[in-house]
């Protein structure tokens, strides 16, 4: 791409105020000297033009194979669309909601699992919106490996998404645009000297990658799980969960699926000294009664395991406190762990905390899920982590499929784990235990079938708890 070209597009998108100086509350709440409008674009259908083809360049220029092309909603979709019109690709359009009737999908477009696909942003800060749609089309089976944007604000997203394997090629960069808009003397050099000041200071991501293992995390020093187990705002129960972590040292937790009794007892008692919980999904057994919880619980404790009941409550506090507390299953009684779906709102933790906070037991709420096509991302998965933190006397980590959260006090779970990739042919997807724990930075690895449906369940289990640990002493290693 030519300095001249890249020069002019600068001065006619100040001319535009498609980028603006002064003092700017963000979304984040930050005080921002500079501000992107690139809305502005769609008034002017020749910068329009000018800007898709530059955008296409860029790719273009460094090499980017690819099969079609996503826009960010909103602002990156015409672009897109132009991109697609003149070079003839097929355009994949997200969208930012399903639909509630129809064929309720996500992503508009003929879907190919498998194709390429290259997404197309306007302006990138922390590179959520573009991590946003990836995962969305990840689901549906298509690679992202690349993004093309117009303005990287240079504050660490092309680092976040290079560590999630998306490299981020940008046309402008804010210290370029700063250098043309000053020697054009449109700026002032304190103008200038402020912004760049502003990037360096308000930089959202410091990336952990070292030799091929990293963790998403803004800090380089990475705790142990026994250092997160002694923070004074650690909950007590992550606090103890952490503890026979690095006691035992794994970060296993079985997903006793098993539909009799006698079988999950069996499971516990032989694998219950290589995991740090064993997980339930007590309506599927066909023979509970009070007396397989009193055995499980017997068995934790002579195993120095806890006990999740995999539950994932989701309705009003009233009737989460019911299920809870009550019923067949008295589940109160015997689980240390329950989970929640954030979706009823805050009620939900309110009931179930009701039960649960006398009794020292905790909750996971579940921000992610493992299976194809979920809802649960983007801005859900956020509100989830602030959910999780605004009720830490209750919620102790989450459901995810990776790190979601920088507080050390909450603990992350990742189902879909097997050494495997791939499915299960019902919508379960499947990671291995170094991508979970060593590239996604969770904590803990749940694994089902992996381990019940192999032959040898002790030496299943024995080589998950180990590829478990191994990897994150690997990304532990390497952040310290
Ligand atoms: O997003 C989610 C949430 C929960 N699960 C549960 O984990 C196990 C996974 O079993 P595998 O045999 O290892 O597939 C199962 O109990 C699910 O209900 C999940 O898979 N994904």
């Amino acid at each position: 791409m030519d300095d001249t070209s890249l020069n002019s597009l600068i001065l006619k998108l100040h001319d535009i105020q498609a980028v603006k100086f002064g003092t700017f509350k963000l979304k984040s709440g930050l005080t921002s000297p500079i501000y992107f409008d690139l809305r502005v674009i769609v008034s002017h259908p020749a910068l329009m033009n000018e800007v898709a083809n530059l955008l296409h360049k860029r790719a273009e220029d460094a090499g980017v194979e690819f099969d079609s092309v996503c826009g960010v909603p909103y602002t990156a979709l015409p672009l897109a669309t132009i991109i697609c019109s003149t070079k003839q690709y097929p355009m994949l359009m997200r969208r930012k909601e399903a639909k509630d009737y129809g064929t309720k999908r996500l992503i508009e477009g003929t879907i190919h699992p498998g194709d390429r696909c290259l997404i197309v942003e306007d302006v990138v800060t922390s590179g959520s919106s573009v991590l946003e749609t990836a995962e969305v089309l990840e689901n549906e089976g298509l690679k992202i490996t690349d993004a093309v944007v117009l303005m990287d604000r240079e504050q660490g997203g092309s680092a976040r998404l290079a560590d999630r394997g998306i490299t981020l090629h940008s046309v402008i960069s804010v210290s370029r645009l700063l250098d043309v808009l000053l020697k054009a003397g449109r700026i002032e050099t304190a103008t200038s000297e402020n912004v760049e000041r502003f990037v360096q200071e308000n930089n959202t991501y410091v990336s952990a990658k070292k030799n091929g293992c990293s963790a998403t995390k803004k800090s380089c020093k990475e705790l142990s799980y026994g250092a997160r187990a002694g923070l004074s705002d650690t909950h007590p129960l992550a606090a103890r969960l952490l503890k026979i972590m690095e006691d035992k040292k794994s970060n296993l937790c079985l997903s006793a699926d098993v539909t009799r009794s006698e079988e999950l007892l069996e499971i516990a008692l032989t694998l219950g000294p290589l995991i740090c919980v064993l997980k339930t999904h007590v309506d599927i057994l066909q023979d509970f009664t009070s007396d397989v919880a009193s055995n499980l619980k017997e068995l934790a404790t002579k195993h120095n395991f806890l006990i999740f009941e995999d539950r994932k409550f989701a309705d009003i506090g009233n009737t989460v406190k019911h299920q809870y507390e009550g019923g067949l299953y008295r589940i109160s009684s015997w689980a240390h762990i329950i989970n929640a779906h954030a979706l009823p709102g805050p009620g939900v933790l309110q009931g179930l905390g009701a039960v649960g906070k006398p009794l020292g037991h905790g909750c996971l709420l579940i921000a992610q899920m493992s299976s194809q096509g979920s809802l649960a991302t983007g801005d859900y998965t956020q509100a989830v982590v602030k959910m999780a933190e605004d009720h830490s006397d209750f919620v102790f980590g989450f459901i995810s499929g990776s790190k979601i959260s920088d507080k050390p006090g909450l603990v992350h779970m990742t189902p879909g784990v097997q050494m495997q990739t791939g499915g299960d042919g019902l919508g379960q997807q499947y990671s291995s235990p170094e991508d979970v724990i060593c590239t996604k930075g969770s904590d803990i690895i749940i694994v089902g079938r992996g381990i019940l449906a192999s032959p040898d369940q002790l030496r299943a289990a024995e080589e998950y708890r180990t590829a478990g640990w191994e990897s994150y002493l690997k990304r532990h290693s390497q952040a310290s």
